[in-house]
């Protein structure tokens, strides 16, 4: 199911609490036009989103089950504990997305853990991770594929505007398992790039599946602009909600 992804697009179809776009059915729209548009994959977030899409679209599905009342720089949100992950093989997923850090998790299991539970189940995982150090503990976890999601959102990695290109280089130097380029990939010439280095498939989420995101951007340069509110600019927004619109996804 990995090498599935091979040198494909994959995209992210997520929408929080407080989106227009919050909406089972939405997310089902938006995964089978990014599919008419040539995505290899789909990144989703929930089990209802999970399995609705999984009925609606021929192509993997990548699954996981974010924890927003955790969300933060310090703190495992996305997948973080055992249960989650099992409900996103549940809810139908042929990859389970977690995070792949070594931080402490809210059900007091490691990583490895969850990876054993999951391939249990015969479905393999997916690490988002945020520094070398994350990756190289996640592939000795059991990882079967990691991916550079975290940089930039976790205490003591940049986060900027731009991909961690650099990240998915060194990872691409260093794992044995393949490497997924992931966040704030923004422009297909970034996404070449990220191949270029050696990543198995690209994740765009942002800047194909939220308008509000991309709306901000050109109304800044309009002669009226909008005074941006803070949730515009800032790339991920403050950790406590409530979310902005306009912030990335
Ligand atoms: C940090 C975090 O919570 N990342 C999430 C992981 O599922 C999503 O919110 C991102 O949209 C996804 O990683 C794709 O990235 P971008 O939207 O930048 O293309």
């Amino acid at each position: 199911m990995i090498g599935a992804l091979r040198g494909g697009l994959i995209v992210s179809c997520q929408a929080r609490a407080g989106s227009p776009l919050r909406d089972v059915d939405t997310i089902v729209r938006l995964a089978r036009a990014v599919v008419a548009g040539g995505a290899a994959a789909v990144r989703l977030n929930g089990p209802d989103d999970i399995a609705a899409v999984r009925a609606a679209v021929d192509v993997p599905v990548i699954g996981l089950w974010k924890d927003e009342a955790l969300r933060g720089p310090d703190t495992v949100f996305v997948t973080p504990t055992v249960a989650r992950a099992l409900a996103v093989v549940d809810a139908g997923a042929h990859i389970v997305a977690a995070d792949g850090t070594t931080r402490p998790r809210p059900d007091g299991r490691t990583f490895a853990d969850l990876v054993a539970a999951v391939h249990e189940r015969g479905v393999p995982v997916l690490a988002d991770v945020a520094t070398v150090a994350d990756a190289l503990a996640a592939q000795e976890a059991g990882a079967d594929c990691v991916a550079t999601t975290l940089s930039g959102y976790t205490t003591g990695t940049a986060g900027g505007d731009g991909p961690d290109l650099d990240l998915v280089t060194e990872l691409v130097a260093r794992l044995t398992v393949p490497v997924v380029a992931e966040g704030r990939l923004a422009t297909p010439e970034q996404v070449a790039e990220a191949y270029a280095r050696g990543c198995l498939a690209a994740v765009v989420g942002t800047a194909i599946t939220n308008p509000a995101w991309l709306t901000a951007r050109f109304a800044a340069v309009a002669p009226a602009a909008p005074t941006p509110s803070p949730d515009a600019t800032a790339p991920h927004g403050p950790a406590t909600a409530p979310y902005g619109t306009a912030e990335r996804s």
